[in-house]
């Protein structure tokens, strides 16, 4: 099975509520979709979403990084040869971790489909079922608690709430959504950066005090101030989440060795794809520290990849935010993995299953 062709779409998918963090807002998902064909008819679909403020990736980054520098380095390839392709991709030019994971992602479709397999198992195997939260956007702290009162009663049990506005309304949000819903739902905090180290001890042991368990914080300071995740690390009895701070395999070894944060946020589109992914979460379990799986603005396309690599090292990777296709209005893809609210179930089909994707709108060559 080789490659003989790349194709770009863009797909558009609005989102049921606007979608609201300390860094941004969105109301559509908006994503290049990545179609590889071979010579044996077989199609293998990728997915990058332009989240430029967090990975600095655009839609014409995307565009241009897949079309000048990775393309041509692919046609002809054997999907056999998948470490070799890896590898192809990973080098074909400096970050632009988008549009690496798209490619990656559709070339282990492929890979899955030449063996007849569901991904997951080619990737080592495990439990094909698996539960997700969702995230409530930072808003007024009525329509905040509102919301999670809504996603508790459609089943879901971990919610993570987004934070990082203004120091003081982010104590109260908080004191409100865990008084609300206390008992039903787990709920995890993800500042987006928005707060300084101080802010985040002072905000963490305000809520400690006052008897809000939180299963973890995410993100409390700017992405490039390790120093700062590992003084709040240091100072709070919650588990803080590296989310931002850390892409790669490398940055991750960094983290642990420095003990910057207890728990590691993997997403395929920090990481540039599948294989760096695996490599952190067997980094992680050597070092027996535990991971999440989360991801961006995406549709099912991708996400359905993030499910595969969690069922697959579902030892380490113990949290699952992969709720992007549970924030969309519709599920443009037919075929695959299951996305119904809280629970994800992979099928048995080859790869990642996709059968048919709706509402491409192709990209001229
Ligand atoms: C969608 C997911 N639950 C999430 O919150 N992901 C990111 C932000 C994604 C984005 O801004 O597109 C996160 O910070 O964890
Ligand atoms: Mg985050």
């Amino acid at each position: 099975m080789r490659i003989t062709d790349i194709r770009l779409s863009m797909l558009r998918v609005p989102l049921k509520t606007p979608f609201k963090t300390a860094l941004r807002t969105v109301e559509t998902v908006e994503d290049i979709v990545v179609a590889i064909h071979t010579d044996t008819g077989h199609v293998g679909y990728g997915e990058a979403p332009a989240t430029a403020v967090i990975t600095g990736d655009t839609h014409g980054s995307i565009v241009e990084a897949i079309r000048k520098f990775i393309q041509p380095r692919l046609i002809g390839a054997e999907i056999a040869d998948l470490n070799r392709i890896t590898q192809l991709i990973q080098t074909a030019l400096e970050k632009n971790f988008s549009a690496k994971a798209a490619v990656e992602i559709a070339v282990y479709d492929l890979f899955g489909q030449l063996y007849n397999a569901p991904l997951y198992k080619m990737l080592g195997g495990g439990d094909p079922v698996i539960t997700t939260d969702i995230t409530i956007s930072v808003d007024y702290i009525d329509k905040m608690v509102a919301d999670s009162l809504a996603a508790v009663e459609r089943g879901f049990e971990s919610l993570k709430i987004k934070v990082g506005k203004d120091i003081g309304v982010d104590i109260e949000r908080t004191k409100a959504i865990y008084a609300a819903v206390e008992g039903r739902a787990l709920l995890r905090l993800d500042a987006n950066q928005g707060w300084t180290a101080k802010q985040a001890v002072y905000a963490i042991q305000a809520l400690e005090d006052a008897g809000v368990h939180l299963e973890l914080v995410e993100q409390p300071v700017k992405a490039q101030d390790l120093e700062g995740l590992k003084y709040v690390t240091e100072r709070v009895h919650t588990p803080i989440m590296a989310d931002e701070s850390v892409f790669g395999p490398i940055e991750v070894i960094e983290l642990i060795k420095l003990r910057a944060a207890d728990i590691i946020n993997i997403k395929l589109m920090k990481t540039g794809g599948i294989s760096n992914a695996i490599r952190i979460a067997d980094i992680a379990a050597l070092y027996q520290v535990e991971c999440m799986i989360g991801c961006m603005i995406e549709t099912s396309i991708s996400v359905s990849a993030a499910v595969h690599v969690a069922v697959a090292k579902s030892g380490v990777i113990t949290k699952v935010d992969l709720d992007g296709p549970s924030l969309c209005q519709f599920n443009p893809v037919d075929g695959g993995v299951l996305f119904n609210e809280s629970e994800i179930t992979i099928t048995d089909s080859p790869g990642l299953g996709i059968r048919e994707i709706r509402g491409l709108q192709p990209l001229a060559a």
